[in-house]
C-alpha cells in the first residue's frame, strides 16, 4: 500500500519519519516540523493506512502491515535508513521495525506507546462502533485521552481541531488499525531491538500510562526512559517543547 505523506526540510537531509496515533494524521506532528527542518533534517510525515489521505486497506491490518507500509514509503522515497519517531500506533510500528528491520532504522523514539495494549475485546468493540456509527462516535473520547483535562478546558480550538482529525479518519481505516492493536503483542520482540532507543511516556496518559513505557524501556537493551509531566496521550502535541527537545537529542541534532 502506498501511503500519503508530507515532506519538509532539505531533500538531502538525514531522514526523520514521524508516525502517529490511531485516529490522527500527519498534522499531529506540526509542532515538530520546524525545529527538525531548520536543523537540516528531511522530515517525512506519513498518514497511517486508512487515515488522513492514505488509501483505506481492504480489511483488518496487523502491526506488521502498518510497519511494512512505512517501509514501502522508505523505498518509494529512496530512504535507506531513517530515524523513526512513533507515537502510540506509530511507536508500535517502530518497535516492529526495530526488531525485524533494524537495517532500515537509525534510531527509535517511542512516544506514549505500548508493546501490548489489552484487553483485545476493547479494540474489537471500538472497531465495531466506528463501523456501525462512524468515527464521530468515538471522537470525544479519543480527544479526551489525547489532552489533559486542564489543557482541553483552556484550549477549545485545539480540541475542535483534533476532534476534526479523528472525524476525518475513515471508519474502515480506523477499524483496520484497531485490529492491528487488538492482535499486537510485541513484548517478546523487545530484546531483539538493537537500535538506539528513547522511550517517552506522558505522566498523565490514560491510554498508555508510564508503566507501559517503562516495560518497553526495560525490555530493549540500552534504552533510555523519560516521563514528561503535564502530558496525556498526545504528549508530543500538548508538551511539544519537551518532546521536541528529547526527539532532537535522540536524532543527534
Ligand atoms: O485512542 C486510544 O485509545 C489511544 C491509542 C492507543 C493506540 C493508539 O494509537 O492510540
Amino acid at each position: 500500500m502506498s501511503l500519503h505523506y508530507v515532506e519538509d526540510g532539505p531533500s538531502d537531509g538525514v531522514p526523520v519519519v514521524l508516525s502517529g496515533s490511531i485516529g490522527s494524521d500527519h498534522r499531529m506532528w506540526d509542532p515538530q516540523v520546524k525545529p527538525l527542518a531548520e536543523r537540516g533534517f528531511r522530515v517525512i510525515r506519513p498518514d497511517h493506512p486508512g487515515h488522513g489521505k492514505s488509501p483505506v486497506p481492504p480489511g483488518p491490518c496487523s502491526v506488521a502491515d502498518v510497519a511494512e507500509s512505512l517501509l514501502g514509503l522508505f523505498d518509494e522515497l529512496g530512504v535507506a535508513k531513517a530515524h523513526l519517531v512513533g507515537l502510540s500506533l506509530g511507536g508500535m510500528a517502530g518497535m516492529w521495525l526495530g526488531a525485524h528491520r533494524p537495517d532500515r532504522i537509525a534510531s527509535l523514539t517511542l512516544c506514549c506507546t505500548s508493546a501490548k495494549l489489552g484487553p483485545p475485546e476493547r479494540w474489537a468493540e471500538r472497531a465495531a462502533t466506528v463501523l456501525a456509527e462512524g468515527t464521530g462516535a468515538i471522537a470525544d473520547a479519543a480527544v479526551g485521552r489525547w489532552l489533559t483535562p486542564s489543557c482541553a478546558a483552556e484550549n477549545p480550538g485545539t480540541v475542535a481541531a483534533l476532534r476534526a482529525m479523528v472525524v476525518g479518519t475513515s471508519a474502515a481505516g480506523y477499524a483496520a488499525c484497531c485490529a492491528a492493536i487488538e492482535h499486537m503483542d510485541l513484548v517478546g520482540d523487545l530484546p531483539r531491538i538493537g537500535v538506539p532507543t528513547l522511550v517517552i511516556s506522558g505522566a498523565e496518559d490514560p491510554a498508555t500510562p508510564p508503566e507501559h513505557g517503562e516495560l518497553i524501556a526495560d525490555g530493549i537493551p540500552g534504552a533510555r526512559f523519560e516521563i514528561v509531566e503535564g502530558a496525556a496521550h498526545l504528549g508530543s502535541y500538548e508538551q511539544h517543547e519537551r518532546f521536541t527537545a528529547l526527539i532532537l537529542d535522540r536524532v543527534g541534532a
